[in-house]
């Protein structure tokens, strides 16, 4: 696959020095030089749409904003194209970072209708700021593009977009292979569990957003000094669209996808001008029909077809990882103390007064009946309920007003009752987002590819081997995590959990849905990771999973705590039969028997 990406690279600057060779007149270079415009923007929303899985239909807006900064900078303050695109990438990311702010309340087709109402307002302001845009008579006059004074020919003002567009493709891809590029997928397919590796969602969301503004905004600035006059009605609600289906068409998340997009989507008007007034239904038709064929996209399609045809190990050489124990080794297992914590939902209490102590290093049960309030526990431990009262530290930190991704970073790690996996990543990949919060490399260092971020990055991926090993899956570590089985996504989940390096691990009911051999497997496993020094907070139904491998089990019923002791003492306690049978005529040693 790397060296196809080398191929499509070289493909790429192949086709960009040879064109302006060949283009026959003045007409053709410009048109290939809109497309050179047209695919920054693409390969800019790619991060969004295709990484991070949000739609923006405002991309005009932000395009037509990088084109009145640029051509306002250019006419009033006389900057230079380099300068007045920085201006414009400047102001478009920063419309951009706000535009993602109300992604932090509202997704899918709200946000979509959100970046809609923006791509309006600009064009409305477009129109009626006359004093600083001109109104609909548009800014005239922007003066040909220069480079520190000097004028740039057609020829090296298509150098520099060829150039840009180039750049931009390969920082993108570079994005897209980085642990940032695997934050955001893990943040689209799934929040909870990305939230819960130490990746803040709103941030990556705002990269994401400022990253597809930036490009907007370089992109618009060109087209002002490429065409030399813009107005409103060049930035209409039909420009986003465009934009959008250039991204979709060529293959969302692909690395040359929107490129590919954005050259059909530039270069199709113009050869469909044959059809005259059947134009736009042509358009339509062709768009209709290479979508049904290809839903990936064509390059995604391509892509996929190519995995299928030519597909890789399906695992990986267990020896090649860090051991867990080395991986692990530098850190103190934590204890957990939750104070007098209590949960209300409206009316109902589901958790009142929990004080629970886990002590650093041990393996600790929390059970229950169903409705006791065990997932309520977990989940405001971990940061995704907020107590009505009372406190949780974790070894002496408060943890209030802390947020999932922060709790996360200070070392607890937690499995979910319905496994929440990033289904479209590898196995491998899953186990590499655990890792995210360990990455120094930074954002400039991840899209240079510096000697850092290779260390890093081939760092983490050794540690997921290892953990894959760790947790038995290295055979199957290539494989996408939708395809398997139940119990080995169990498994996926703890070694993914493990690969934030925790102090204490919450196993939320593990043994779900598990076979008596796997229960017994996972029985063997819990105590490896207590052996390597991490506390396992482990809340389950399973009596004997629980008497075999807990330190201490505390019993809550109706919210609150009502035993917490070692497992004979917990089992012999007539509360605790009567909570679980109603009376004391039975004993949790019949269960588990
Ligand atoms: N988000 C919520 N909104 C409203 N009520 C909730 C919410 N989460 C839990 N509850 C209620 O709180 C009580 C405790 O539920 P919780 O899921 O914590 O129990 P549990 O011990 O985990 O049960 P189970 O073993 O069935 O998973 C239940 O009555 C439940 O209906």
């Amino acid at each position: 696959m790397k060296a196809l990406y080398t191929l499509g690279f070289a493909l790429l600057a192949a086709i960009l020095v040879v064109v302006p060779l060949t283009s026959g007149n003045e007409y053709e270079l410009r048109l290939f030089m809109l497309f050179l415009i047209y695919g920054v923007i693409a390969v800019g929303l790619n991060v969004l749409v295709g990484l991070t899985g949000l739609v923006s239909l405002g991309q005009a807006g932000l395009f037509a904003l990088g084109a009145y900064t640029g051509a306002i900078l250019a006419i009033r303050f006389n900057l230079d194209l380099v300068l007045a695109s920085i201006g414009a990438a400047v102001v478009a990311g920063l419309f951009g970072a706000a535009l993602a702010y109300p992604s932090v309340r509202v997704r899918g087709v709200y946000l979509a209708v959100v970046t809609i109402a923006f791509g309006l307002i600009v064009e409305n302001v477009a129109i009626e700021w006359q004093s600083l845009t001109g109104g609909t008579t548009g800014l005239s006059g922007i003066p040909g593009p220069n480079l520190f004074g000097y004028p740039l020919s057609g020829y090296a003002f298509y150098a520099v977009l060829a150039v840009t567009l180039f750049l931009a493709t390969l920082a993108a891809h570079n994005l897209k292979h980085s642990g940032y590029g695997r934050a955001m997928l893990a943040v689209a397919q799934s929040e909870t569990a990305a939230r819960s590796l130490g990746i803040g969602a709103t941030g990556i969301r705002t990269l994401a957003f400022a990253v597809a503004a930036m490009t907007a905004g370089i992109a618009g600035s060109f087209y002002a000094f490429l065409n030399a006059y813009i107005s409103p009605d060049i930035f209409t609600f039909s420009d986003s669209v465009r934009f959008l289906l250039m991204v979709i068409l060529g293959g969302a998340a692909s690395t040359f996808g929107p490129v590919v997009g954005a050259f059909i989507l530039t270069y199709l008007p113009e050869v469909l001008q044959r059809f005259a007034e059947w134009q736009k239904f042509a358009y339509g038709a062709l768009l209709l029909a290479v979508m049904f064929g290809l839903p990936g996209g064509i390059l995604g399609t391509l892509g996929q077809l190519y995995a299928r045809l030519r597909p890789g190990p399906r695992g990986v050489e267990p020896g090649q990882g860090m051991p867990a124990a080395e991986l692990l080794a530098s850190r103190k297992p934590a204890g957990l103390e939750t104070h007098g914590l209590t949960v209300r939902f409206g009316g109902l209490t589901a958790l009142s007064a929990a004080s629970v102590r886990v002590a650093p290093g041990e393996i600790h049960a929390l059970i229950g009946p169903n409705g006791a309030g065990k997932s309520t526990f977990v989940n405001t431990i971990s940061g995704f309920y907020r107590p009505s009262k009372g406190g949780v530290h974790l070894d002496g930190t408060d943890l209030a007003g802390i947020k999932v991704h922060g709790i996360a970073r200070l070392g607890l790690a937690r499995t979910f009752q319905n496994t929440e996996l990033f289904g479209q990543m590898t196995v491998l990949e899953n186990v590499m987002v655990g890792g995210f919060a360990h990455h120094g490399y930074g954002l400039p260092g991840a899209i240079l590819r510096t000697p850092r971020f290779r260390r890093e990055e081939a760092a983490c991926r050794a540690a997921a081997t290892g953990l894959l090993d760790f947790v038995g899956l290295s055979a199957v570590a290539n494989e996408q995590a939708r395809f398997l089985p139940f119990g080995h996504q169990r498994r996926l989940e703890i070694a993914r959990a493990l690969a934030t390096r925790p102090r204490l691990l919450l196993l939320d009911e593990p043994a779900a849905g598990l076979t008596t051999q796997e229960i017994d497997e996972l029985e063997v496993m819990i105590r490896k990771i207590a052996g390597l020094g991490v506390s396992v907070l482990l809340i389950e139904h399973h009596v004997d999973l629980i008497m075999a491998v807990a330190d201490t089990v505390t019993v809550l019923d109706y919210g609150q705590v009502i035993a917490s002791d070692r497992p004979e003492t917990v089992q012999a306690d007539p509360r605790v039969i009567e909570a679980y049978f109603g009376g004391p005529s039975a004993i949790l040693n019949e269960e588990a028997a």
